[in-house]
């Protein structure tokens, strides 16, 4: 959707302790791909847990308008009747993907190789962003794509008539245009292989394999390679989503911050190229302990148990750590402020394409809360005042963006006084319980 409707303000303010469970909802990384795939599959996907967030929504509606049948049954319970590698229909209207850029960069590369066009735009926020990373390689494939000026949406892609497989070694660590790279793949004969110097969250690896395609990765000296054999018949899944580690770096750090607290975040996968938040909350003295650790589905999985850590000291987070934690650093901008001495972030540049310049939106917004903020273009400093310190008192600018709406959120219920955000919509896009789950902990919010 490309709108959601008048601002919404809200405002925290210096919390009760937050106690109790905290069922976060389900990863959106995977949600995203299980209606894409269960879309290419031929027959019926079913999933559970899928994240009803207005993100994956959008991506449901494209699915649709691809020619796909993806029917909601109940909460979180949904099928998706594929049409098969290559039979995408050509939709009869313009895809908005509102403000999901995995959603439309993972939708762009799986039409890419198919003989149709489509046309793409999504909100003021992904109107923003960069397509340049996906027009570039679905153009080795024979893809064709005319949008604005920087690459900019809206976008028509014209989708290769006769695809050729591409190898691609990705500019940026990004799992989207890894994962986008491999969704054409899929509609071209032969092998398409992608290389990423360092490893970002490998879902769409390990979900292709599920539904039968033949793709294997090896670690080399240049980095991850991944080889997909084109033009499989995928076989239709069933599905059962797991909750979003990203989601429940929110309870967790609320936890952290503000006194008293003790708060349990059960089944949460712990991937490793998606848990460096974790580790780096370990590594700062964070009172974070994994309990019930098993594997589930061939992912390690655990319940999260976050205690008040009001000794918690600041430290070098190193780059090769950003990738499994790239969504993560709003949030953990917070943390760090209500720890003692320097937090630095490198290797962060990427954080300035995502919905927001989520660098400077942090560094703002935290500035009017009272906190000192060094950056450059790849790097963020925050100079912690230790716990309950942040004097907060501000109005930040949530800038169309879910995790840095919800980070000042979190900072608010730990701040000497209330941190209002000047629009929480954005929130339902990634995270609409979050307002019921994190008042069931014991936090309040008020809407100005
Ligand atoms: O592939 C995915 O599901 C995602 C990849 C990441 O984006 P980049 O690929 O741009 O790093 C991440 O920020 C986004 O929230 C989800
Ligand atoms: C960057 C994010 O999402 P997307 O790129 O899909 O808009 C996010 O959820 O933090």
């Amino acid at each position: 959707m490309s709108s959601h409707g008048p601002a919404r303000p809200l405002s925290t303010h210096a919390s009760q302790p937050l106690t109790g469970q905290a069922d976060v909802p389900g990863d959106k990384s995977i949600s995203h791909r299980s209606l894409i795939l269960g879309a290419l599959a031929v027959g019926e996907t079913k999933v559970t847990g899928l994240l009803e967030g207005q993100d994956v929504l959008d991506t449901a509606a494209a699915m649709r308008a691809f020619g796909a049948d993806v029917i909601q049954h109940g909460p979180g319970a949904w099928s998706v009747h594929g049409v098969g590698v290559g039979g995408f229909a050509e939709p009869e209207t313009v895809i908005d993907c509102g403000n999901s850029g995995t959603g439309v960069r993972l939708v762009m590369g799986a039409m890419a190789t198919t003989d149709i066009s489509a046309t793409f735009t999504g909100d003021a926020s992904l109107r923003g962003r960069p397509m340049g990373r996906i027009t570039d390689p679905i153009a080795l494939f024979g893809a064709a794509s005319y949008g604005r000026k920087g690459g900019r949406l809206p976008m028509t892609i014209v989708g290769a008539a006769q695809p050729v497989p591409v190898h691609y070694k990705t500019p940026m660590p990004s799992a989207q245009v890894k994962s986008a790279v491999l969704l054409a793949g899929l509609n071209a004969p032969g092998e398409t292989v992608v290389i990423e110097a360092e490893a970002t969250r490998d879902h769409s690896e390990r979900m292709l394999a599920g539904f039968g395609a033949e793709i294997s990765s090896e670690t080399t000296p240049e980095g991850r390679v991944i080889t997909l054999v084109g033009q499989p018949e995928l076989k239709p899944q069933t599905i059962t989503v797991p909750r979003d580690p990203s989601s429940a770096a929110f309870p967790v750090c609320a936890a952290l911050i503000v006194p008293g607290s003790d708060v349990l975040v059960p089944n949460i996968g712990l991937n490793p190229t998606r848990a460096g938040l974790f580790q780096t909350l370990r590594d700062m003295g964070a009172d974070l302990t994994y309990e019930n650790e098993r594997l589930e589905g061939g992912e390690p999985v655990a319940d999260l148990r976050a205690r008040f850590s009001p000794d918690m000291k600041g430290i070098e987070v190193p780059p090769e750590r950003a990738p499994s934690m790239i969504d993560e650093y709003p949030i953990l901008s917070v943390v760090a402020a209500n720890a003692t001495g320097k937090t630095v972030m490198l290797g962060v540049k990427e954080l300035r394409v995502k919905e927001s310049d989520r660098i400077d939106a942090m560094a703002r917004g935290l500035e009017a809360c009272g906190v000192t903020i060094e950056e450059t273009e790849d790097t963020m400093i925050v100079h912690g005042l230790g716990a309950g310190l942040v004097p907060g008192g501000a109005t930040c600018a949530a800038r169309l963006d879910h995790r840095i709406a919800m980070s000042f959120l979190c900072l608010g219920m730990s701040a000497q006084k209330p941190v209002t955000v000047d629009d929480a919509g954005p929130i339902a896009t990634s995270f609409p319980i979050f307002e019921s789950l994190m008042g069931s902990l014991g936090a309040e919010f008020t809407e100005s």
